[in-house]
């Protein structure tokens, strides 16, 4: 069955804000018509310059990027924009690597930078497109050593 990305998690580290707000605010319209999840900050900025609701979780370093991470194991998630700073060192790196680390485990499409974001909302596969459900059927029943008979 052929989706639409409809849920969108919007994340951007401090020196990012500003990149991610632009964009937001000139991609109003087709984020408009999506449900928006974003950490603590980052929401509170795009809403406040777009007027766009947004399901607002904790800051990033606050557990904000475990939540939506939460989302996307749950299937919540289409599709994660996240302006990640490549040049400063984050208390909460190892949460940052996890919340990247989920979204490609679920195959979910993921921009860090304004070039990838712009290619993911103008790609026909943004309006349509049947994303590959990863099966993990085995890592649920899978035998372990010294526990299976
Ligand atoms: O730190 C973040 C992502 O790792 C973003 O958090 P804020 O949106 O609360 O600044």
């Amino acid at each position: 069955m052929s989706e639409r990305i409809r849920r969108v998690a919007l994340v951007a580290h401090d020196n990012k804000k500003v990149d991610l707000i632009d964009w937001a605010d000139r991609n109003r319209d087709v984020l408009a018509d999506c449900e928006l999840l974003t950490t603590g900050t980052t929401g509170r900025l795009v809403s406040e310059r777009t007027g766009l609701e947004v399901e607002r979780f904790q800051s990033g370093p606050l557990g904000g990027d475990q939540q939506i991470g939460a989302r996307i194991a749950e299937g919540q998630v289409d599709l994660l924009i996240f302006f990640w700073d490549p040049l400063e060192p984050m208390s909460h790196d190892p949460d940052i690597k996890a919340l990247l680390r989920i979204a490609t485990l679920w195959n979910i499409p993921i921009a860090c930078n304004e070039s990838s974001a712009d290619f993911i909302v103008s790609s026909p596969c943004f309006r349509q497109y049947t994303r590959r459900k990863p099966d993990f059927s085995a890592y649920r029943s899978r035998p372990v050593a010294g526990t299976d008979a």
